[in-house]
């Protein structure tokens, strides 16, 4: 597959991925009722690289899923990458592994598996939902986000109500949703009629929550 995308093409100063510090660059945010997120700009540097190498490594699945009654086409890419499994870039196996940890004594567990989706365009997107397969439903727990390639708006709001939360997530930018989020809250990629070009996120969470 081929995807021109904007910005690295006539960027001379292509640059291998590499994880920038987290620690105190790290920015948190309280939500209501026990959630929060945190966000980390530009964590993974040289991350059109690594876009450029997950889209020709990943062994990207078109998925149909089960929505209530229906069986929908689901609007994106995925590939899911279990704790056994080697992850497709060793910058990942390196990011896993620096988000283990740094939440360690937070979480109390490590980051075991990595949800991989592409959004080729503005007509890929995911609907409002919460991560709440497993353990997530009921306990507190993190899932978090590293983007690449374009940035995309990740919107989150809360399941009371409200006004939603909007980031635009690319080019290495780390999210990470905390507390109760998933149970709380709920966060959705819209599609859009802007151009758009591609992202891959990268959803690292711990063993039984999906
Ligand atoms: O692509 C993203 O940033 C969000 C993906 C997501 O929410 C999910 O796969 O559960
Ligand atoms: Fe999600």
């Amino acid at each position: 597959m081929s995807i021109a995308m904007q910005g690295s093409l006539f960027d001379s100063s292509v640059s291998a991925p590499e994880l920038g510090e987290l620690g105190a660059t790290v920015r948190r945010t309280e939500l209501t009722a026990g959630a929060w997120i945190d966000v980390r700009p530009g964590w993974l540097g040289g991350a059109d690289e690594l876009f450029t190498r997950l889209v020709d490594v990943v062994p990207w699945r078109a998925e149909r899923r089960q929505m209530y009654e229906r069986v929908v086409d689901v609007p994106r890419l995925v590939c899911w990458y279990g704790e056994e499994d080697r992850l497709p870039d060793p910058v990942l196996e390196q990011a896993k592994a620096a988000l283990s940890a740094h939440y360690r004594d937070e979480l109390g567990e490590p980051f075991l598996t990595a949800g991989l989706c592409f959004y080729r365009d503005g007509r890929d997107s995911v609907a409002w939902h919460g991560d709440t397969i497993g353990r997530s439903k009921t306990e507190d727990t993190m899932v978090a986000i590293l983007s690449v390639g374009e940035p995309r708006s990740l919107l989150l709001r809360p399941r009371s109500g409200g006004e939603s939360l909007r980031f635009h997530l690319g080019h290495g930018d780390l999210l990470v949703m905390g507390g109760s989020c998933q149970r709380t809250w709920e966060h959705a990629v819209p599609k859009t009629a802007r151009p758009v070009g591609p992202r891959i996120s990268i959803q690292f969470r711990p063993r039984g929550v999906a």
